[in-house]
């Protein structure tokens, strides 16, 4: 059984305009997407900025409502549940998000940041609530004499840590990571990277992992789908969709991983252009005179999942 499994899951936002402020359109930022993640892969949701990945995160973990769809976490719809019957699933579904300097309480020491969610969930008593953060700050590498410093004192890829302790804490079996090391240095990614792998096997954890950077998608992630404008347009595994891209806007996409081969640059500007060329005639006609888009032809290399 999939531990998770999104069906035709659509979010809009609401447009509000006019002096009473009605809601006069909506924005489709996920349009009817379907996937499903197994137990302990991980899989990546790609597409550049704006496609709708990261409202899909958030609305698995609840931070969003689902417009319409299933959102079926271990065989319970969870986008049918109230805020209250939600609470119960929450904890087995967290987020580590993109930036660690804005996701962390500056006026917030490291121990209370990572017992949030113990407080939110198990409320234990004040010595066991410090045992457990001494545990898991442990687990990640961090020195539990620091807890009591401020997020400011850390690093950029310490303070990633802090958040993914923080998603650890009450042992869950998703992670959501939005954009997780964006914010980092090149030189830190690849640590924390690396870091999130070792995790996952060691507690098993299930990841779906957001990213524009097929690079780092390509080092994460067992199966991905790649987004465009809301829907899915490719579905397949990691060595499908790079050794084998069917659909103009993934071999788009791939065209534009920088690579360090200088000697191949002009190649590979030349295939570059070539792509971008193809791609602007395939997407020339993407709106009618109307406005309304045409619908772009999915691609599903395991044919497991039915695309739109
Ligand atoms: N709160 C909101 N209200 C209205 N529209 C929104 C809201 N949040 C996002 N959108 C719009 O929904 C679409 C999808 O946004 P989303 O942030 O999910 O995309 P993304 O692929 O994660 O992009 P990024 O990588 O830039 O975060 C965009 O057109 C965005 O402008």
């Amino acid at each position: 059984m999939p531990l998770l499994k999104i069906e035709n899951l659509k979010v809009y936002y609401p447009v509000r305009g006019g002096f009473f402020r009605r809601v006069v359109d909506h924005v489709k930022a996920v349009n009817d997407i379907s996937f499903e993640l197994q137990p302990g892969e991980t899989y990546g949701l790609v597409g550049e900025s704006g496609c709708g990945k990261t409202t899909t995160g958030r609305t698995i973990v609840g931070l969003n409502h689902a417009t319409a769809g299933k959102i079926v976490f271990e065989g319970t719809d969870l986008a049918r549940l109230s805020r209250k019957e939600f609470q119960h699933y929450r904890k087995d579904i967290q987020m580590i998000f993109q930036d660690p300097y804005s996701s962390l309480n500056p006026k917030k020491r490291v121990a209370d940041i990572i017992a949030e969610p113990i407080r939110n969930f198990e409320k234990l008593p004040r010595e066991q609530e410090r045992e457990k953060v001494r545990e898991v700050m442990e687990k990640v590498g961090l020195s539990p004499d620091s807890m009591f410093k401020y997020p400011h004192e850390f690093s950029g890829g310490q303070r990633q840590r802090i958040g993914i302790a923080r998603a650890l804490t009450l042992n869950p079996k998703l992670i959501i990571a939005d954009e997780p090391v964006s914010a980092l240095d090149v030189s830190v990614q690849a640590q924390v990277l690396n870091f999130m792998k070792d995790i996952q096997k060691e507690f098993g954890l299930t990841y779906l992992f957001i990213s524009h950077d097929l690079g780092i998608i390509r080092h994460m992630c067992d199966r991905i789908g790649i987004m465009y404008r809301g829907r899915f347009v490719e579905e397949g595994t990691s060595d499908e969709i790079y050794e084998n891209p069917q659909h103009i806007y993934t071999k788009r996409l791939l065209s534009a991983i920088p690579n360090g081969d200088p000697e191949n640059r002009a190649a590979q500007k030349q295939y570059r252009e070539k792509i971008n060329n193809e791609f602007r005639q395939a997407f020339r006609d993407y709106f009618d005179e109307e406005g309304k888009p045409y619908h772009l032809k999915p691609v599903s290399h395991t044919h497991s999942v039915a695309l739109p």
